[in-house]
């Protein structure tokens, strides 16, 4: 079956948490529509970009694109941007059931609202392994009064201008910022998104499935429901061993659904609670109601909203980190040995007095023409051919240390792997350029899950740390974090054929060039179409 979609991308100045900004909304909203299709679709999104002076791409996170590698919406590495004024079709197919993500892929766009869900249901006769009696979902992303072009233009000058900590966090577009001493033409508090938090209404006794997503452009976040535990159940379209919690960590990029059964006194209503951890952030902690029918919804919970969970203390988060694994019944066995290691030490450092992020001292920009159009039809003068480094200077290299990497620089070059091949990710965090400083970064792959197949403190030994890794029931994801001073290992088949984007989804941090690019059976793919192409050196391939 195919689902069909006509969207228009626009921007229209809206007041999600009051203070009125120019937003990127599809058909009128942000986040978007809810794609719903079922697994085999094929979803087709038609979309006509209307944002008059920009361009646009879309990808659809989560979704690998066997086959369609072209239509996997990364501008620079599968497709030449949405030129304005012009409409592209999207058409791939869903081929696994769960809760995806999708969202502007060009740029900084992304933090300007253009983002959405897409759930895929079971083929027909088909059960989830946990029961619920509803269904919802709530996207769950920051929000800055300063616009992307402001945020692009101090990211990218040699007197760095920082992001900052976003002023709201939204709940499925909803926030309220405090307008007192704000003039009131930029502050609309009568605006619907203001002036009613977000609210969620249950039914005494019911279980509700709350798929949760986070598509923030910097911040992570714990998410609680006041007083209810939450049974964790899917990640990112794979089912997880259930596991209870009272307060769920979400980093961008992730999907999760977890089960809440309204089992509370039923005559008040509770705060859903959303905070920043992981960074000293002054952003207020966002809040909505858990609203138990037949109050009303804008009656205030009884009680003050908790302060969350301590935003220094990593403890709790590599904890849940650790406790997500492979529902049994439902586990992908990795296979046992990799053919190829690749170690990523993520680093913040001055290149030619920027600053920027780097992969093992390779701070990454995007070539003018897009790798799968470049690599399909063997241009490899469009970028830089040497392969960037398998690893780093174990030995020297001290992550708990600033350093100013005398030696980055800053290069295209791409990550080549053999088709068909087992791979291993390890991704080291270490001190960023500030005193006693280590962040989170969740790092996506597009084209692929990966087994998460171990997680640790400190530097990753070769020789020592592989012998525990999980190998008998490591969940399968397309976004994990790598937690302050520590190590993520992943685990990948390169088995797609296509270009695919590896990269942190802190939207700032990939356009200071942390990220990377992976290409594999590039001789595979198929005639690529003529939409992706007209920029840099593509033209040329245009068909008439
Ligand atoms: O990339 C970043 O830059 C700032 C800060 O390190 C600049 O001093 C920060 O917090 C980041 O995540």
């Amino acid at each position: 079956r195919t689902r069909h979609y006509k969207w228009e991308v626009k921007y229209e100045l809206k007041s999600p948490d009051c203070y009125k900004k120019p937003t990127i909304t599809i058909n009128g909203r942000s986040p978007g529509p809810t794609i719903e299709a079922q697994q085999g679709d094929t979803v087709v999104v038609e979309l006509k970009n209307s944002l008059v002076t920009e361009n646009v791409a879309i990808h659809w996170h989560g979704i690998r694109q066997i086959g369609t590698p072209w239509f996997d919406g990364t501008e620079g590495v599968t497709q030449c941007p949405i030129i304005a004024g012009d409409t592209f079709i999207y058409r791939f197919d869903v081929d696994r059931p769960g809760t995806y993500l999708y969202h502007a892929h060009y740029g900084m766009q992304r933090e300007s609202g253009l983002y959405g869900f897409i759930r895929v249901s079971l083929p027909n006769g088909v059960l989830e392994p946990y029961s619920y009696d509803y269904d919802r979902s709530i996207l769950l992303t920051d929000w800055y009064h300063k616009s992307a072009a402001e945020h692009t233009a101090g990211l990218t000058s040699d007197s760095f201008v920082w992001v900052g900590e976003p002023q709201s966090i939204l709940l499925h577009g909803r926030g309220r910022f405090n307008c007192s001493g704000i003039a009131s033409e930029q502050c609309n508090q009568t605006s619907t998104e203001c002036s009613s938090p977000h609210t969620l209404i249950v039914v005494p006794g019911k279980t509700y499935r709350l798929r949760i997503g986070s598509l923030t452009s910097l911040a992570a976040l714990s998410f609680e429901i006041e007083g209810h535990n939450m049974t964790v159940v899917e990640t990112d379209g794979h089912n997880v061993e259930p596991f209870v919690v009272q307060n769920l960590f979400i980093y961008s990029g992730e999907t999760y659904s977890v089960l809440v059964t309204a089992n509370q006194d039923p005559s008040r209503n509770y705060w859903t609670n959303v905070k920043v951890v992981s960074r000293n952030s002054s952003t207020p902690n966002g809040l909505g109601i858990f609203n138990y029918y037949p109050n009303h919804p804008r009656k205030q919970p009884p009680t003050i909203p908790s302060t969350g969970p301590a935003w220094d203390d990593v403890a709790p988060r590599l904890a849940q980190s650790r406790a997500i694994k492979a529902r049994q019944g439902y586990i992908h066995t990795p296979p046992p040995l990799t053919d190829r290691l690749i170690v990523m030490l993520n680093t913040q450092n001055k290149v030619n007095n920027f600053v920027r992020w780097s992969v093992n001292n390779v701070s990454f920009n995007l070539p003018h023409t897009p790798y799968l159009i470049s690599l399909k039809h063997n241009m490899l003068h469009v970028f830089d051919q040497t392969p960037p480094p398998n690893g780093y200077d174990f030995k020297t290299y001290d992550i708990f240390n600033q350093s100013e990497n005398k030696n980055a620089t800053t290069s295209n070059s791409i990550y080549r792997l053999n088709f068909n091949t087992t791979v291993d990710i390890v991704l080291q965090n270490a001190n960023t350029m500030n005193f006693n400083n280590s962040e989170t970064h969740p790092w996506h792959l597009h084209g692929h899950d990966f087994w998460v197949i171990g997680y640790g403190t400190g530097k990753f030994d070769m020789f020592k740390d592989p012998a525990n890794y999980n190998l008998v029931d490591p969940i399968m994801k397309n976004t994990v974090p790598v937690h302050p001073y520590g190590w993520t290992a992943l685990r990948f088949r390169a088995d797609n054929p296509g270009v695919w984007a590896f990269h942190c989804h802190i939207e700032s941090h990939f356009l200071m060039g942390m990220g990377v690019v992976f290409e594999e059976g590039i001789e595979q793919v198929g005639e690529l179409p003529n939409s992706i192409m007209g920029c840099g050196d593509s033209k040329r391939f245009l068909k008439p």
